[in-house]
């Protein structure tokens, strides 16, 4: 399988493997984990010893049963004594040890602080009560019982702890090691409730840094637990109108807290802080001078620091992490450990609701998994190591791999890695819903075998010498959708969305390719091959409902009217307005279909565009060209119309020159007849690649290396050139040329060109876009 994917790769492309972790978080099946918790709690093993077993009694230590969280936050001093702290620190870093590897690999993946990452520096294990026990770590096992006892106190006031929990120890290595602002009920791990932090340190000092900063805990209402994109933007509105500053004399419902039962010790360690009152009272200092000390380390702050909280003055509660004290706290506050300069150790717990996560919070996991893509640096573009521009595949990149097959009731970690931004996947196996699946498949199987033979004659027939030998549409089969991003802030939300409204996500398979490094050799997705369907798709785009089923459905239709199942879908997607949560959708626009426009007044290479029909079609209807940003096809398509790397640096003229390679060899365009995607024709909000090569001072060679890429291009749409890439054509280059009604040649465009194969009454005035080539 490796040597074929090698093949289909875009040959100019560096794609990193998808890096499996190997090591799952010890606790994620809810039985395992009850188990696992029984056990540490009948284990002779885990006598107390100098740490106080809170498990005689109500298992609720007094210190803690008399307070409750205002706000979704207590702070709790001397959760653990000096002496406690001290032999839990002790059995932490051994655990911490033993556990590297695991720790390593959910930080840099080579057990390398990630700081200029800048996202999140600590190093971190999940703790196995089992594997405590193993390891004779007594006092942390005792501790983390303490912890986990601490579930009814948050069931009375009114949280869901009801399903696993979960725990971890972290070490951030000093530094200036920061986890920037974030919530633990993320979109990646939606069933988190509440957050329990105890501190390990025993000697911290403010210049340590590293404060837990907290953010609206003193307003009223807690946003919404993000489940959705939807819920997302419902939160995003709610919070961003509840958002305001916060500070003692203003704001009564925050003086109330700081006063109160909350914890907030004045003038000590945890303190209300706004960075533009300069308030960071005792807390450690300003995290502007952190920053400061992040760039005396040769690190800019604007390149590879993403911005604090409080250095966009929003109000948050500073609090030391000292050692022995317990931070509890509502799991969607917003939070974020500010840059630490000495070592510094946290164990938490998660607590969890009952309800394993929904297949829509799994899916928004997807937005999370790529967001590192949106501050990758400029540098990497501006010092010429990125080979060809544009959102299509057939420029070099990174692939990131976004494997969700079993994770529809396990819990999941999003992993970002220097390298890759991210990577993402489930640590449980396959659910009974999956299992299900995979009995349907297996009944299906007769079905698809007949389909197949087919598929195989029908592809005898057709004249391309290797015959398909895919299963017929009927049968199910995994999508592999191909994204290529360029620093593209939209690419998350474009994920998520896809994920959101596939009929069936569980089949879908995502690799997206970064446009960022320098080619090198290539090792293809293992995924990509493997899968029956490939969809292609541009990283700023939305989905209609059900897209997956949708385009299923047309390319069966298109199949039937073509009498052969070499069909591509494409268009030009209608466009959206807006970005992220904000996206604004057109509802149901007529389809267009893609027609010829012009020609390129420097390359002089064809452009197309998307012409917006008067009514909607009652099928696919056969058309013409291609488009690179919204392609839905067989999966046999890039076998044989794989990307070459023969063209290094082109963006224009690589959908023409895929689409003769692809018609030549059989595969015939056809127009969906319902939108099914949204694009974003709008640049504004991303950085291009020809826009970053130009600001660096632009690269002589490369752009003679892009012209004459172009130029072959022409050559061979011409006939001047010998195509001579991919398996034997069963098309001439004449037929091509009069079946698209372009004259390649003498630069002529001939109204069956333009009409895209359609009537000429068949369109509105309107475009689907403007020539995505200009
Ligand atoms: O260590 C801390 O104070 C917080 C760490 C954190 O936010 C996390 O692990 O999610
Ligand atoms: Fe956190």
């Amino acid at each position: 399988m490796e040597t074929r994917l090698l093949k289909l790769l875009p040959d100019a492309a560096k794609l990193n493997i998808l890096r499996h972790l190997e090591h799952d978080p010890p606790t994620d099946s809810g039985q395992q984990q009850q188990e696992q918790h029984s056990q540490l709690g009948q284990q002779p093993a885990l006598r107390v010893v100098t740490v106080k077993d809170e498990k005689r009694g109500s298992g609720i230590p007094p210190i803690v049963a008399e307070r409750r969280l205002i706000g979704g936050l207590a702070i709790i001093d001397a959760f653990l004594d000096v002496q406690e702290t001290q032999a839990v620190l002790k059995e932490a870093q051994q655990a911490l040890q033993q556990h590297q590897r695991a720790a390593a690999m959910v930080t840099a993946g080579k057990g390398e602080v990630w700081t200029r990452g800048g996202l999140r520096g600590d190093q971190a294990a999940w703790l196995s009560p089992a594997a405590l026990r193993e390891a004779g770590q007594h006092h942390l096992a005792v501790v983390v019982r303490r912890l986990l006892a601490l579930q009814p106190w948050l069931q009375q006031q009114g949280f869901d702890v009801s399903g696993r929990p979960s725990c971890q120890l972290a070490r951030f290595p000093g530094g200036g090691a920061r986890f920037v602002r974030h919530r633990d009920a993320s979109a990646s791990v939606p069933y988190r409730t509440v957050t329990v932090l105890l501190y390990l340190n025993p000697a911290w000092a403010p210049a340590h840094g590293g404060q837990l900063c907290v953010y609206q805990h003193a307003t009223s209402s807690i946003r919404p637990l993000i489940a959705t994109p939807a819920d997302l933007h419902l939160a995003a509105a709610a919070g961003a109108a509840e958002e305001r500053p916060c500070n003692s004399s203003s704001n009564s419902s925050c003086r109330g807290e700081g006063e109160g039962g909350a914890g907030i010790v004045q003038g000590g360690d945890v303190s209300m802080s706004k960075s533009d009152s300069g308030s960071s009272r005792g807390g450690g200092g300003s995290v502007a001078s952190h920053m400061g000390s992040l760039q005396q380390q040769g690190l800019s702050q604007q390149q590879t620091v993403p911005c604090s909280g409080l250095d966009e003055g929003h109000p948050g509660t500073l609090i030391a992490p000292v050692g022995g004290r317990l931070v509890v706290m509502d799991s969607r506050l917003l939070h974020e450990v500010l840059p630490a300069h000495a070592e510094r150790y946290a164990l938490t717990v998660w607590f969890a609701r009952g309800d394993p996560a929904a297949a829509a919070s799994r899916v928004a996991a997807m937005a999370e998994a790529v967001a590192g893509c949106a501050t990758a640096p400029a540098q990497a573009a501006a010092a010429g190591a990125v080979p060809a521009e544009g959102a299509v595949p057939a420029a070099a990149g990174a692939i990131a791999a976004l494997d969700v097959q079993s994770q529809d009731s396990g819990s999941m970690e999003v992993t970002p890695t220097p390298e890759q931004g991210a990577v993402l996947r489930g640590h449980n196996a396959a659910t009974s819903q999956q299992t299900q699946r995979q009995r349907q498949q297996d009944q299906q199987q007769g079905q698809q075998q007949q389909e197949q033979q087919q598929d195989q004659q029908q592809g005898q027939q057709q004249g391309p010498q290797r015959p398909l030998n895919g299963a017929a549409i009927s049968a199910p089969g995994c999508i592999f959708v191909s994204v290529a991003a360029y620093r593209d802030s939209e690419t998350q939300w474009t994920l998520a969305d896809l994920f959101a409204k596939a009929a069936h996500p569980e089949l879908l398979r995502v690799g997206v390719v970064w446009q960022l490094e320098l080619p090198a050799d290539a090792a293809m997705l293992r995924l990509a091959g493997e899968q029956r369907w490939l969809g292609q798709i541009d990283s700023h785009m939305r989905f209609v409902q059900g897209w997956d089923a949708a385009l299923l459905r047309m390319l069966r239709q298109a199949e039937a009217a073509a009498g052969h199942p070499r069909v591509v879908l494409s268009a030009y997607p209608p466009g959206y307005e807006g970005e992220g949560l904000e996206a604004v959708l057109p509802a149901a626009p007529l389809p267009s279909v893609l027609c010829a426009s012009g020609w390129g007044e420097r390359d002089r290479l064809l452009r197309i565009c998307g012409r917006k029909l008067r009514q909607p079609l009652a099928a696919p209807a056969p058309a013409i060209f291609w488009a690179a940003g919204f392609s839905f096809s067989r999966s046999q398509l890039i076998e044989e119309v794989a990307y070459s790397r023969d063209f290094p640096g082109l963006f224009f003229g690589e959908e023409m020159l895929q689409l003769v390679r692809m018609w030549r060899r059989g595969w015939d365009m056809f127009a969906p007849c319902e939108v099914v995607a949204w694009h974003l024709w709008s640049r504004k909000h991303r950085p291009t690649y020809q826009a970053d090569r130009q600001a660096a001072g632009g690269s002589q060679a490369l752009e003679q290396q892009r012209e004459a890429s172009q130029d072959r291009v022409s050559c061979i749409l011409k006939g001047l050139l010998d195509d001579a890439a991919g398996p034997p054509v069963c098309r001439s280059l004449e037929a091509f040329w009069e079946h698209c009604g372009v004259g390649f040649r003498q630069h002529a465009i001939a109204d069956r060109a333009r009409n895209g194969g359609m009537p000429p009454h068949a369109f509105l005035q309107e475009t689907a876009n403007r020539s995505a080539a200009d």
